[in-house]
This record gives structure tokens, sequence and C-alpha cells, in this order.
């Protein structure tokens, strides 16, 4: 960026794919040179309005400012951390407020201010126990979070005590698991070793940051992430998480925290931020992808005789069916886009897709992992190649659930040759390419919105407590009864 002046670098994106903004068709009704760029990646038209000049520097497109000082509107992807959740419509697309879409302060003060900005890329994950002992713990933040175990609005006074229960039923399960693969979590290493690929590549590319780790259950909790970058002085944040796809669950979760700090603190609150939700479709992700399993098919006898059975991790049906929550979708198209991928370069094997990591007595998303192993066996599949695919991490859900569990249920039922892709890591060419997400999503960075969202409605304080009081009678009978007792033991855990 050395060649850049400081009234420059208003905005940077390289190769922006226009399915990563929103709002694209939204007019401005301010004045500025118009501009369109094509983009080469994906063919498609990026407009914008505000914008006096537009040139590139080492492979990134730049768009200078107009002269205005004042806050102004554009076509380009404005963010807030209040993006709605709406089936397909958050394929690819980062987390947009209304669709008004508003420059940043940041980027349009005074040319000392620009030379000052410092970027931040904050990456969520789950996070994991780091030892047996953190097990419990772990599990009670998890079953703790709304988003993880949804009760009804009546019954969210249950939550904490609901999450010890289960957390302390769970924990002996759980800590078998984490034992077999060596007493803990690998996952904060690995993430802490993606973040400083991801670093050292942006550095490359010429886009100094700061890059942050943001888990949700565990150690280094958001919370730190956070008062980190305020210590930092970070002026404009990127939010990456690393679940490729989109799930009230995971991403869903970490945003609404997020959503809630960034709201009551006057300094986050002003802070330009941008949200990638989720990059699944990425070129660069599914050709990664790709790239591991045709290594991996190669090893074996036959390669076209394998099954690449892609396993996902499951939620309950109903975060789809009733929340809306895109997860299926998403993950269905990723599938697509892989094995088209594949058959592109001449793989045409039989697929399957499958999902794991069930907990509790409702329903999941269907087929069950463990229950189409089984009846792969059983109609003569001999060679099979699971692929995880809802994680870019190593840990329990693979090394001991895929690799152990699943493994063994799968020879049991009469497959013979078994393989499994590993985790993309810090495989360079997806580092690479969340590199260039974060670059692509820099522009349309925004300070977060102050307008009310649904957690704002508030209930009519007679109405609530009379819902809490029966509400409360009814969930001590429930607790109480034996059959929810023997349920619990019996389906739960
Ligand atoms: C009970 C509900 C759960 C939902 C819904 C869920 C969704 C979900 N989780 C991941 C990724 C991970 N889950 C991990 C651990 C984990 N998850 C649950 C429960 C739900 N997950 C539990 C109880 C646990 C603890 C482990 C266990 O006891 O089985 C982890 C961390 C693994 C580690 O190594 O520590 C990850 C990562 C996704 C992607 C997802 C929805 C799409
Ligand atoms: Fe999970």
């Amino acid at each position: 960026m050395d060649a850049i002046t400081n009234s420059q670098i208003l905005l940077q994106l390289r190769t922006f794919p226009c399915s990563n903004v929103s709002h694209l068709n939204h007019q401005s009704s301010l004045s500025g040179t118009r501009f369109t760029c094509l983009t080469p990646e994906r063919n498609r038209l990026y407009q914008g309005v505000c914008v006096s000049k537009v040139s590139t520097l080492n492979g990134h497109v730049l768009l200078y400012p107009g002269s205005s000082n004042k806050r102004r509107s554009s076509t380009l992807g404005g963010l807030g951390l209040n993006g709605s959740i709406t089936g397909n419509s958050l394929v690819g697309k980062i987390c947009s407020s209304a669709g008004s879409c508003t420059y940043p302060d940041s980027s349009i003060e005074s040319h000392s201010h620009i030379a000052e900005e410092k970027i931040g890329v904050l990456l969520l994950n789950l996070g994991g126990p780091d030892t047996l002992q953190d097990v419990q713990p772990f599990l009670f933040n998890l079953f703790a979070d709304p988003d993880i175990i949804r009760l009804p609005r009546l019954f969210q006074f249950l939550q904490r005590p609901l999450a010890q229960l289960i957390s302390i039923v769970r924990a002996p399960k759980s800590q078998e698991g984490y034992a077999a693969i060596g007493g803990g979590s690998p996952l904060r290493k690995i993430t802490d070793e993606q973040a400083k690929a991801l670093k050292k590549e942006l550095e490359a590319k010429e886009v100094p940051v700061d890059v942050y780790v943001a888990m949700r259950y565990w150690h280094p909790y958001t919370e730190e992430a956070i008062q980190q970058i305020k210590r930092d002085g970070i002026s404009k944040l990127v939010v990456l998480p690393l679940y490729p796809q989109y799930s009230i669950s995971t991403t869903g979760s970490s945003i609404r925290v997020l959503e809630l700090m960034f709201r009551e603190d006057p300094i986050l609150s002003r802070l330009p931020v941008a949200i990638i939700k989720s990059w699944y479709q990425r070129e660069g992700y599914v050709k990664s992808m790709a790239d591991l399993i045709g290594k991996e098919l190669n090893s074996f006898f036959q390669p076209e005789e394998v099954m690449i059975f892609f396993s996902a991790h499951g939620v309950p049906v109903t975060y789809v069916e009733d929340a809306g929550d895109p997860y299926r979708d998403q993950m269905e198209e990723c599938i697509y886009l892989i094995m088209q991928e594949l058959k592109s370069r001449g793989v045409n094997n039989n697929y399957t897709l499958a999902y794991q990591s069930r907990v509790g007595p409702v329903q999941w998303l269907k087929p069950y992992t463990d229950e189409v192993l089984v009846k792969l066996g059983q109609n003569g599949v001999k060679s099979l190649l699971a692929v995880p695919v809802s994680f870019v991490s190593e840990h329990i859900e693979t090394l001991e659930e895929i690799d152990m569990e699943y493994k063994e249920l799968a020879l049991e039922s009469g497959i013979e040759n078994w393989g499994r892709v590993p985790a993309l890591g810090c495989t360079s060419s997806f580092i690479t390419d969340l590199a260039d997400a974060v670059i692509e999503a820099l522009p349309a960075a925004t300070a977060i919105s102050t307008a009310s969202t649904s957690m704002d409605d508030e209930l009519d304080p007679l109405e609530y407590a009379t819902k809490l009081f029966f509400g409360s009678i009814l969930a001590f009978f429930l607790l109480l009864s034996p059959k929810m007792i023997s349920v619990i033991r019996g389906q739960i855990f």
C-alpha cells in the first residue's frame, strides 16, 4: 500500500464478487460519480456511487471518495450487526442492516484519521475444553446458550439450571471423547495457527491487520478478544466465522453476542464492522476442498469405486423448519459446488450427505450419519471416503466421532476400505481465500446501527409476570416427574 496516499485509502476491493455485497440494486440519492466494475471471477457488474475515481494497485481495485466530508450513502454493502436470517438470502452475503448502505465515518474523515486506520480481523469459533476438568464448565457454557438449547420464551428462566443439569449428566460421555483424543480439544491451537497464517497472508497482500480469536464457549472468550480489540485501538473490523456455512447455533450465536456487546459500548458502537456470514460458496474454499478430496481418493486402490461420504454437523430440524436457519440449504449447495468442481476435474464418484453429532431426544437433520453408514455397508459399498464439511479444523467430532466411532461402525457394516479427508487447517490455498474474503469485505464495513432489533421487543410487565408464574409451576412439575428424569437419562445422554 506504500504508493497510496492517505486520502486514497477509502475502499479497497480485489475481484469483488457481487454475491458478497448486499443490496446492489439500491440507488443512492446522493450525487457522485457512478462506477461499474466487472468482477473477473463471476462476470457480474458491481455498481456504486459517490466515488470519484477507480484504479488498481497490487491487484486491488481502489475506489476513491468524492470530495464531501459528510456521511453518505452508497450501494456498497453497508453493514450492521443486525442482519436478518432469511433462508437462502444469506447465501454469500455480508451481514447487512436494513438495506441502506453507509460509508463508515472513519473512511471519510480527515486524512490523519485515515492514516491511523488499524484493521482487525476477528475469527469466530466454538472453542473447546483444554483439559478434562474444563469439560463440564465448557458444556455448561454451551447449553446455557439460548441458540443451542432453544427454549420457548416462557421457559427461558430455566436456561441456566437446565444447562447445569445437562452439563453434569453429559460430562462423563464428553470426557471420554476428549480423553480419547489426548485429554482436550485441539481447537484453540489450530485456530491460533490459522490466525497467524491469515495475518501473514494479508501482510503478503499488503493489507496489514491484527487477527483476534473469539471463542464462543471457552478461552479465549469473545469478550476477551473484544477487550483486546479496544485496547489495540482497532478502527475497522472484519468478522470472519470459521464455519463455512451459517447456522443460528454457530455463527448466529456468536453474532448475537457481538451485537449485544457492541450496542452497549459507546466506542464499539461506532466501530465500522463487516461480517462475513458464510463463505462455503467461495471458489477458493470449494477448490481447496476438491483438492483434499482428490488427493485422498488417489490413496485408494480403485479411486473411482469410492463412495464420497460428506458428513456435516447436524442441527435440530426445528432450527431449519421453524426458525429459518439456512444451514441445510447452504450445506446442500456447498456439496453441490464441491461435486461440480470434482466433476470438472473428471471425478465422477458417487456421493452422499448425512448429518452427525446429534444430542438429545428431538429430531435432528436427516439422514443420520450412523444410519447411512450401516445402510451403505449392507448395500455392498466396499470403499468409503468420509469428508467432514462443517468445520475447517480437526476437533472431537473428526478425531473421535468420525475416526473412531463411525469408522468402527462402517467396518462392522461391511465397508472394507475406509478413508477420511483431513480438515483444511492451514492449507495455503484456503488461507489465501480467507485473506481475499477479508479484503473484499473491508469496503462494506459500517458502524453498528442503533435501530432496534427484535431482541428489544419487550413484553408487557404484567403479561411477563403471569407467564413466569405459570411457567415456573409447569417447569417444576415437569422436572420432578420421574418419567422426565428417565427420558433425560436414557435418551439424551
Ligand atoms: C446440543 C446442541 C448442539 C448443536 C445445535 C450444535 C451445533 C453445532 N456444533 C458445531 C461444531 C462444534 N460442536 C462442538 C462441540 C459440541 N457441540 C455440542 C452440541 C451441539 N452442537 C456438544 C455437546 C459439544 C461438546 C462435545 C460433545 O460432548 O459432543 C465443537 C467443539 C469440539 C471440540 O473439539 O472441542 C465444534 C467445533 C457446528 C458446526 C454446529 C452446527 C452447525
Ligand atoms: Fe456442536
